[in-house]
């Protein structure tokens, strides 16, 4: 059976990445897609673990090829999902996580109808804006335009199919791991459904 594609969004400072952390290291079956990008690293981060970092050029060529499964400009950098980094293993039964943008999220739901999206969003504005500034990693310029690019993210939510309010940060975990297991398991047991039909309907009479 192919794997199944889970796509998750959120304004920056939500909890995205410490959410998808936690369920990954409780889920370690699911491959987590490294993005490609075109924008600078940021002090700490590495070369492959935290995106393939790419010039804008390079990043152009890849599009020019069509090598991505889906990209766009997010903040004003170049993002994008590789091919490579989703079809192979979703054809050797891997489930694969992307986390994207909006944007993204509804390429990837035109090419995988059953890919399911989750859109994680805060409990309110302050303590968006609260986590984001206690991350200390962006001038206050950054962050005023990241508050303006939420806004504008989260007002895309209804396109998911599950959202989760990331208020108590266990039970955030919690549900994101219920919804990923009850995907899974709903997909195996329509498989088994229809290999049993299958094979009803090919029975030689
Ligand atoms: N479409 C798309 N969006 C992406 C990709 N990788 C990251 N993003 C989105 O880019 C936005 C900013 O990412 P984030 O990691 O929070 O911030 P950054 O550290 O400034 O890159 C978030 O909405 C991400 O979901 C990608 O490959 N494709
Ligand atoms: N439920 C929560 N309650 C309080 N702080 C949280 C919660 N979830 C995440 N955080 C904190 O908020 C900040 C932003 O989280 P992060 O995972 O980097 O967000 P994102 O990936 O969505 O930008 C981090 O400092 C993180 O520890």
């Amino acid at each position: 059976m192919r794997g199944t594609l889970y796509i998750v969004a959120a304004p920056s400072g939500a909890g995205k990445s410490s959410i998808v952390n936690a369920v990954l290291a409780r889920d370690p079956g699911i491959r987590l897609s490294i993005s490609f990008t075109s924008r600078a690293p940021r002090p700490g981060e590495r070369h492959a673990e935290h995106y393939n970092f790419v010039s804008a050029a390079e990043f152009e060529a890849m599009v020019a090829a069509g090598d991505f499964f889906e990209y766009a400009r997010v903040h004003g950098d170049w993002k994008g999902t590789a091919r490579q980094s989703v079809e192979p293993a979703l054809a050797a039964g891997h489930d694969v996580l992307l986390e994207i943008d909006w944007q993204g999220a509804r390429q990837v739901r035109q090419k995988v109808p059953d890919a399911v999206s989750v859109f994680i969003l805060p409990p309110s504005r302050a303590a968006l804006e609260e986590r984001m500034r206690k991350r200390g990693q962006d001038s206050e310029e950054v962050i005023q335009r990241r508050l303006a690019a939420a806004r504008e993210e989260m007002s895309h939510y209804a396109e998911f199919d599950y959202v989760i309010v990331n208020e108590v940060f266990d039970t955030a975990v919690a549900e994101m791991c219920s919804i990923f297991t009850a995907s899974r398991l709903r997909r195996e047991a329509q498989a088994a459904r229809h290999a049993d039909l299958l094979a009803a309907l090919l029975e030689t009479p």
